[in-house]
């Protein structure tokens, strides 16, 4: 057994309370490798800004539960190393029982999630409250959520979007007792969030996507006042780097994401924690792209992984910067 505090990490309780009262909202950002842990962490620190690791359960097959935490825990030396003790909170992202939660809360994260959205309400009920029963044992702060976004959340495919019910919510967070609500007001996971045929063109002919559903949001809040809300699948698919990526051999269709604006509007409300996997996902493979096709001689990983590090920062940094609100609050 270990916990969080002894390895440095906070869990996600100060930090959405400090989002709420200030307006803007802490970035979740999914890590595999070691790369994408250091891009993190020196863009937070740069920014001044609070940030979450999160481990999906893909990152667990691939890079493994117990290395990854031993990276997250790297993650906090590598801050004060460059310059400032940021907050660092390790989550575990769609959790699908309570054994995987248990078992993650117990090697040291500080907050995990309970993805119950696809059972029965009742039964989402039942699991969140048992995750949260154990979890706060430990000081450990769950996340729950209502409403299945579409695409594919993990195993779990959805073929259309069932917007979270404000009429629910508050039931739920008073059953449960979860500290922050993933909420559906039409987001979703990946790089194809949308299909050409639900967006409008605008005048130079480019993609604009449905607008997320502020309304729903919105009645979300006026029922759960100055609860933290979580949005996830809220990347904005940049247009330039999916461009690189096709120019050099890449056949990314149709690739389209949640505009910025959009998102730095739902950062000033309860929303708290934004997930971001997918635009790191296509700076890593623009930049790698890039080096494989202009210096096709090149044999050395790190000359390849160096430079999609360095362009995995830059998003970040713009992230914390213009888009999410959170530079700058870590004195
Ligand atoms: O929600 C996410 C992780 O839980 C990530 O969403 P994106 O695929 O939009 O980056
Ligand atoms: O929630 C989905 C995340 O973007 C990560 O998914 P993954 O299991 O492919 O790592
Ligand atoms: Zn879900
Ligand atoms: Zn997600």
């Amino acid at each position: 057994m270990v916990n969080y505090k002894d390895l440095g990490l906070v869990n996600s309780r100060e930090m959405f309370k400090k989002a709420m009262e200030g307006k803007y909202a802490i970035a979740a950002f999914n890590f595999n490798n070691m790369e994408q842990m250091q891009a993190i962490i020196s863009a937070a620190v740069e920014c001044k800004s609070p940030v979450i690791l999160q481990v999906s359960s893909g990152a667990r097959k691939y890079a493994n539960q117990t290395i990854l935490r031993y990276m997250a825990q790297g993650a906090v030396e590598y801050a004060k190393e460059l310059g400032l003790n940021i907050p660092i909170v390790l989550h575990l992202d769609h959790g699908d029982s309570f054994e995987l939660c248990k078992s993650c809360i117990d090697m040291g994260f500080s907050s995990v999630m309970i993805d119950g959205s696809h059972l029965s309400y009742d039964e989402n009920v039942a699991l969140t409250r048992k995750v949260v029963d154990y979890a706060h044992q430990f000081d450990v702060t769950v996340e729950g959520e209502l409403g299945v976004l579409a695409g594919v959340e993990d195993e779990v495919s959805a073929e259309h979007h069932t917007y979270t019910r404000p009429e629910e919510v508050e039931d739920f967070v008073s059953k449960t007792g979860v500290d922050s609500l993933a909420i559906s007001i039409g987001t979703s996971h990946g790089a194809n969030k949308f299909k050409p045929e639900q967006c409008t063109r605008n005048a130079d002919g480019v993609l604009v996507p449905p607008p997320l559903r502020f309304d729903i949001l919105k009645e979300i809040e006026k029922r759960i006042p100055g609860f933290p809300i979580v949005l996830h699948g809220s990347s904005s698919v940049p247009q330039d780097k999916v461009a690189i990526i096709n120019k050099y051999g890449g056949a990314l269709k149709d690739a389209i994401g949640i505009p910025e604006d959009q998102l730095r509007e739902a950062a000033k409300s309860a929303v708290c924690k934004i997930n971001i996997d997918s635009d790191g996902r296509l700076a890593m493979t623009a930049a790698i792209r890039e080096v494989f096709a202009l210096k096709p001689a090149e044999f050395d990983p790190r000359k390849y992984l160096g430079p999609a590090r360095d362009s995995l920062k830059e998003l970040y940094k713009h992230k914390l910067v213009n888009v999410l609100g959170s530079a700058n609050t870590v004195k």
